[in-house]
């Protein structure tokens, strides 16, 4: 018989592993950072009309909206409710000639090479009220601009690597030692990834990498390694009608250099005056604003799309754990097994893992109550290799840890 195949070797996750990863936002000055930091997090940090308003980078965590989450809660009546959370940071404006330095460029790249994925904000209204760095408006330009800053600063950081290890290398000679062999085979990689970036001009994240190739890749914090989700920033008035001149043109540029990046249209001005609101006054502008515009469909704020976005371009998913005291949604990387799942709880479950015992979302809304998911042969008990699914409600069962062996 021929051997079996292995055609699920899962490859690692590009990235900085753990689930405690933050989006950063990154654009050119003055193009709305700060207002949509604002309006995301539900923060005030400063939000000026003049370009390096923002300086020092501001952090805040916002709730993942979920429908499964709200009918859980409803579900379990707990007293303490725990969504997942979305870490986010406003980051200071780059110019052009930032990787050398200009506008404090190299103190703000590393501020952006301290994020896991990148919300790249573009300006697409057309306000002469509103100081544009460049002069004029055209967002594709600034994308390149933003594009080639954060690239030649992947190209400094690989090329000073290659130099530093290829001296290592040449010292080895022929031959050698386990050791060395791994040190030349990591040195051949690091070689390939800067030829990609450095010569072909290239950002890593759209490469075809390799399990080993990704290992090395992730030992080395790139700014084009983390995902992208694009936001381009209309006036209102775009917005609601879904139409600016700008908006296919960044499609199309996107489309082309960075296949597979997902753009969202946003409005600042408009989920700025709604993020003010109560939910009374949200819904009655909303219906006015539907009317002024004469649009066919109900006018809605695009942040939970976004917060939804930047959760899954960092590849986080969450599991629930459910009852009376608490509801909660536990952030994990995916392809995470049950006994790391577990571990996000408290690492003693991880440590002493015997089982977790999982129902699906579905089958609970279906089957309406847990001894139903029960009899119904749904609740099922998995092992060390089960790898949690986003969603999953989870009860994890778990030995005493023995203190000497801690
Ligand atoms: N969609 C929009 N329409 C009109 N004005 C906008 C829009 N979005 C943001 N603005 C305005 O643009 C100006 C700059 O906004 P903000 O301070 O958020 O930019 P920033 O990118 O954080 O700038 P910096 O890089 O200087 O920190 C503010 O006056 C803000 O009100
Ligand atoms: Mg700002």
């Amino acid at each position: 018989m021929p051997p079996k195949k292995n055609a699920a070797v899962e490859k690692p996750l590009l990235g900085r592993p753990g689930n405690n990863l933050k989006m950063g936002i990154v654009g050119l000055p003055n193009v709305g950072k700060s207002s949509f930091f604002n309006a995301l997090t539900n923060s005030a940090v400063p939000s000026e009309n003049f370009p390096f308003c923002t300086i020092d980078p501001s952090e805040a965590r916002v709730a993942v909206p979920d429908p499964r989450f709200d009918w859980l809660c409803d579900f379990y009546k707990p007293s303490s409710k725990v969504p997942a959370y979305l870490t986010v940071i406003d980051i200071a404006g780059l110019v052009k000639g930032a990787a050398e330095g200009q506008g404090l460029g190299n103190a703000f790249l590393s501020h952006i090479r301290a994020v896991d994925g990148i919300f790249h904000l573009c300006r697409a209204f057309d306000d002469s009220d509103v100081i544009h760095v460049e002069g004029d408006l055209d967002p594709v330009r600034d994308l390149e601009i933003i594009h080639n800053e954060l690239r030649l600063k992947d190209e400094e950081f690989l090329s000073k690597q290659v130099d530093a290890r290829g001296r290592e290398v040449n010292r080895l000679g022929k031959g050698g030692s386990a050791q060395d062999k791994a040190k030349k085979e990591e040195f051949e990689i690091l070689s390939k990834i800067a030829k990609w970036v450095c010569e072909d001009k290239r950002d890593v994240r759209d490469g075809e990498w390799n399990g080993k190739e990704i290992e090395i890749i992730n030992t080395l914090q790139l700014i084009t390694a983390k995902p992208v989700v694009y936001l381009c920033n209309l006036s209102e008035r775009d917005y609601i009608r879904k139409k600016n001149k700008w908006l296919p043109k960044i499609k199309a540029w996107i489309d082309t250099h960075h296949p597979g990046d997902l753009l969202i249209p946003y409005s600042g001005s408009f989920e700025n005056k709604l993020s003010g609101m109560i939910e009374d006054e949200r819904t009655e502008l909303l219906k006015q604003l539907q009317v002024t515009h004469e649009v066919p469909q109900p006018v809605t704020s695009v942040l939970p799309k976004i917060i939804v976005a930047g959760y899954n371009a960092l590849q986080l998913i969450y599991f629930f754990t459910g009852g009376p005291d608490e509801v909660r949604a536990w952030t994990i990387r995916k392809n995470t097994k049950a006994p790391q799942a577990a571990g996000t709880i408290h690492t003693d479950f991880e440590k002493a893992f015997i089982m977790a015992e999982i129902m699906k979302y579905d089958d609970l809304k279906e089957l309406g109550t847990e001894a139903a998911v029960k009899a119904g042969g749904k609740y099922v008990q998995k092992g060390k290799e089960y790898v949690v699914l986003d969603g999953d409600i989870i009860y994890f069962k778990a030995g005493q840890v023995n203190a000497k062996k801690k």
